[in-house]
């Protein structure tokens, strides 16, 4: 397992965080965490990357207890944090070395690797100029090269593209698909788009919760479907409710109770649900159109640039 927490959960003062934040990473890809802000996603990073000790809970990398073994478990880890670590007042090929020094890489392996990750990221022509005098992008090349420098297995970016221009964001987006052939990538975003660009697979936390986990398909099928729940005394076979114009999925939830995907406008399923059920003796007791956390959290989401 390249990434596991058991119930992860974090306060700052009095106020919960996160709370049972359970993740399983397993394969190699793009995972992301996506959530509005002040959802948790910093803090669930922070602790997964040993810079911030959780409340509760625990941490695997590559099944090293970051908590037990800290200096392990970080050679398995690359993180490029919301606001980079950046030391402006040296060169780019000043900082990766002194990088490379903290992560107490092979002092005869270090050159090499500079030259590699300078070269990866695209800013081998900008080695000797100052990180001050570098713009938003590279300085975000620079703090995402300072993640990979030494192949970690996980690489663990937050918010990577917040503050970029159109063109950057691109430009990062096609640096970070480079990255995940070799390394597996969580990197969180408040952007559904970006999200949905990038990932194999999306976990969605909200209020310090996970609210949704599963693959970008999954996330994408359930965000365009409606659903009502309805409760009957006598509940027909699944294959009946089908027959009703419009209905595309049926989940039996409880011997009484289905969610019913359909295509098409409420008030009009709502009123062939009706009439199913009192032409079959389904004996409905209640319908209810599918509100919860998750269509308000993808409104949010939507409207802050996705
Ligand atoms: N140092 C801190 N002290 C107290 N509360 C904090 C601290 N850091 C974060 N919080 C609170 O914890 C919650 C989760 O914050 P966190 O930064 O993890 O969210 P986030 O999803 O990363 O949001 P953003 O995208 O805005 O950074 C928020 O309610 C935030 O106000």
């Amino acid at each position: 397992m390249i990434l596991k927490t058991e119930n992860l959960s974090h306060k700052y003062s009095s106020n919960w965080a996160i709370r049972d934040i359970n993740i399983e990473i397993a394969e190699a890809g793009i995972i992301g965490l996506l959530g509005s802000n002040g959802a948790g996603k910093s803090t669930t990073m922070n602790i997964i990357c040993g810079t911030l000790n959780q409340t509760e809970g625990n941490v695997f990398i590559n099944d090293i207890d970051v908590r037990k073994h800290p200096m392990e478990a970080k050679k398995q880890i690359g993180f490029l944090p919301q606001t980079p670590p950046l030391y402006t007042d040296l060169t780019i090929d000043e900082y990766l070395v002194y990088c490379a020094e903290l992560r107490l890489m092979d002092k005869t392996k270090i050159k090499a690797a500079v030259a590699e990750v300078k070269e990866r990221c695209g800013i081998a022509h900008f080695s000797s100029r100052l990180i001050n005098n570098l713009s938003g992008g590279y300085r975000q090349r620079v703090g995402i090269a300072q993640a990979i420098l030494h192949k970690p297995k996980l690489v663990v970016m937050d918010e990577p593209t917040n503050g970029l221009d159109p063109n950057q964001m691109i430009e990062a987006r096609k640096l970070i698909r480079e990255i995940a052939e070799e390394h597996t990538v969580l990197f969180s975003s408040h952007v559904l788009s970006e999200v949905n660009l990038l990932c194999r697979e999306v976990i969605m936390i909200e209020g310090g919760r996970i609210v949704f986990s599963d693959s970008m398909d999954a996330f994408n099928s359930y965000a365009q479907s409606n659903a009502v729940i309805i409760r009957m005394v006598n509940p027909p076979a699944t294959a009946d409710i089908l027959k009703v114009n419009g209905v595309t999925e049926v989940n039996f939830l409880s011997d009484k109770q289905a969610r019913v995907f359909f295509e098409g406008n409420e008030d009009e399923i709502t009123a062939r649900l009706v009439a199913a059920s009192v032409a079959g003796g389904w004996g409905l007791k209640e319908i209810n159109l599918e509100k919860g956390v998750l269509d308000e959290v993808f409104k949010q989401l939507s409207n802050t640039g996705g």
